[in-house]
């Protein structure tokens, strides 16, 4: 046999040793290790390491490098140098004596590699995309022959195997690295989105019961019913829940049952298809689907028609919708809170709520208690809504409520709940005049329910607009003040205004005045 063909047969006691020792693991570093200390007579090299292309960080990533001494470090990863190109490697397998020939892979290793002289390497490719390389390399000039490159050549396809594994590992290290990311990022959302919650809700003895209830079932997908009085704070609790769900990132639908006409609710549940109906110009979207991935609120479900709890209950059990004119069953994926003030199982024993539907909705039903059952949250609130108020109007002064009013409040049964607590101190800061000794002005409207009825003048509790109270009072203000705005008998100092507050205030109200001339 002449000496070039003999170079070119493979070293067939080598080849399947190798390809075993390369299949033995799907670690390349332990791969990397087991095929080269079977190679390394034969190839008589000083190292070897694998390396990736990752394309979502834009690096090479050497994934194993093995010494012949059997040390082996840690290569890391290094950007590809942009000024300079890989060479084509034809024919699977690079043979290159000299590594001043191929730049790039000299730029690669000049960290890493340093002493690297000459090498053979196998290009991992997959339809046109560069995967990575395979390198037996020397610290030797011209050390690789022809025979050496084929078999390197006859076990490209198990090398390859072994890169796609490394690269699989990476891009999966990657994507937790990027779930890790997104849920630190989800965590500083929530934590600001709690900040804000924490901004516009009185943090009260009642409400931190509740909180700590909701976040018990926070990690579970069970549908929430949230029931009480009208005004008590249902729809601050089910801001709650949705907040501290897992859901909290996705889309929070709010449909108010009670103000959806009867012909409108499929519209509003299913959407329609474009040409369904003589109006639908245009393809829309249902709540259930529009809360795919997020929470669907169902305020006033007590509202609804037998009709449509038979079709809401279908699509809880089915969660697939069909639009309006449509014949596609869209899959939806939401989390189910709903409040009513009603009591819903006097509805069902009634026949006017079905008792399948309440069941399914039953399961984890938070009853907030009227504020007349919470005196422990009355003064909390106060505090809270009275401190919004100063700064909602610009009042630099504390607002101190008269010793008699509180001692009314904490009597008084307040039949529209916290609403009404939080109207009924809006009203009584602006009438007030003097702001260390505020009188509470009841709801006329509230119907005798409280003591505080009787001592509230009735020409005061023949309410007008807020609006227009405001707009007496301010006049009233100005007239004491002689029409001054700033100055310590301004009209500004005796509302506790800031003067310029003042002034947007009364444009705003649409208040006219001229300054009074001082009496002579
Ligand atoms: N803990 C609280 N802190 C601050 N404000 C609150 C609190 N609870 C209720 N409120 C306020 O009281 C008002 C009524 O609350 P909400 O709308 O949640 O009541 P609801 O029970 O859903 O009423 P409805 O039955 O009429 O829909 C809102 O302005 C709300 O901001």
């Amino acid at each position: 046999m002449k000496y070039r063909e003999s170079l070119n047969i493979v070293n067939k006691d080598l080849q399947l040793p190798a390809i075993l020792a390369i299949n033995s693991s799907i670690n390349a570093e332990e791969s990397l290790s087991r095929v080269f200390e079977v190679l390394q007579d034969f190839l008589d090299a000083d190292g070897a390491f694998v390396n990736i292309f990752d394309v979502q960080k834009h690096s090479i990533v050497f994934v194993a490098h093995c010494r012949r001494n059997g040390l082996s470090s840690p290569l890391g990863s290094v950007e590809p140098p942009r000024s300079l190109r890989p060479l084509k490697i034809t024919d699977k397998v690079l043979n290159c004596s000299d590594i001043s020939e191929d730049r790039f892979t000299q730029k690669v290793l000049s960290e890493c590699l340093p002493d690297v002289k000459s090498y053979l390497m196998l290009s991992m490719d997959k339809e046109d995309r560069h995967l990575g390389v395979v390198c037996f390399y020397s610290c030797h000039y011209d050390q690789f022959n022809e025979a050496q490159r084929n078999l390197l050549k006859s076990l490209h396809d198990s090398f390859s195997l072994m890169t796609s594994n490394a690269l699989n590992s990476v891009l999966l290290a990657n994507n937790r690295d990027l779930i890790h990311e997104n849920d630190g990022l989800k965590d500083c959302v929530r934590e600001s989105r709690m900040a804000l919650v924490n901004r516009f809700t009185a943090r009260t003895p009642s409400l931190k019961e509740i909180t700590a209830k909701v976040e018990k079932v926070s990690s579970t997908e069970v549908p929430m019913l949230v029931l009480g009085e009208t005004g008590c704070g249902k729809e601050v609790v089910v801001n709650l829940i949705q907040q501290l769900s897992k859901r909290e990132s996705g889309p929070f639908v709010k449909l108010n049952c009670g103000a959806i006409p009867e012909t409108l609710i499929d519209d509003e549940f299913f959407g329609h298809e474009k040409g369904a109906f003589t109006d639908a110009k245009i393809q829309k979207k249902g709540v259930f689907e529009r809360a795919c991935g997020g929470t669907l609120f169902l305020d006033e479900i007590g509202e609804l028609s037998l009709a449509a709890q038979v079709r809401l209950l279908r699509v809880l059990q089915q969660k697939v919708v069909t639009r309006i004119g449509g014949v596609q069953s869209i899959p939806v994926d939401f989390r189910l809170v709903a409040a009513t003030h009603r009591d819903l199982k006097e509805m069902a024993k009634e026949g006017r709520f079905r008792n399948d539907l309440l069941y399914r909705l039953n399961l984890f039903p938070l009853r907030i208690p009227p504020l007349r059952e919470r005196a422990e949250d009355l003064i909390p609130l106060t505090e809270f809504f009275l401190n919004r108020l100063r700064s909602k109007y610009g009042i630099s002064q504390p607002l101190v409520l008269s010793k008699k009013s509180v001692e009314q409040m904490l009597n008084y049964k307040w039949p529209g709940n916290v609403r009404e607590l939080e109207n009924t101190l809006e009203r009584s800061v602006l009438t007030s005049s003097d702001y260390q000794n505020i009188r509470v002005i009841f709801d006329g409207e509230a119907g005798g329910l409280g003591p505080a009825m009787s001592v509230v003048s009735n020409e005061l509790i023949k309410l007008e607009t807020f609006e227009a109270m405001q707009k007496h009072y301010f006049e009233a203000v100005l007239k004491a003040a002689k029409g001054k705005i700033s100055g310590t008998d301004g009209a500004a100092a005796l509302s506790g205004m800031h003067p310029n507050t003042l002034r947007s205030k009364l444009d705003k109200l649409g208040v006219t005045f001229k300054a009074v001339k001082p009496e002579l």
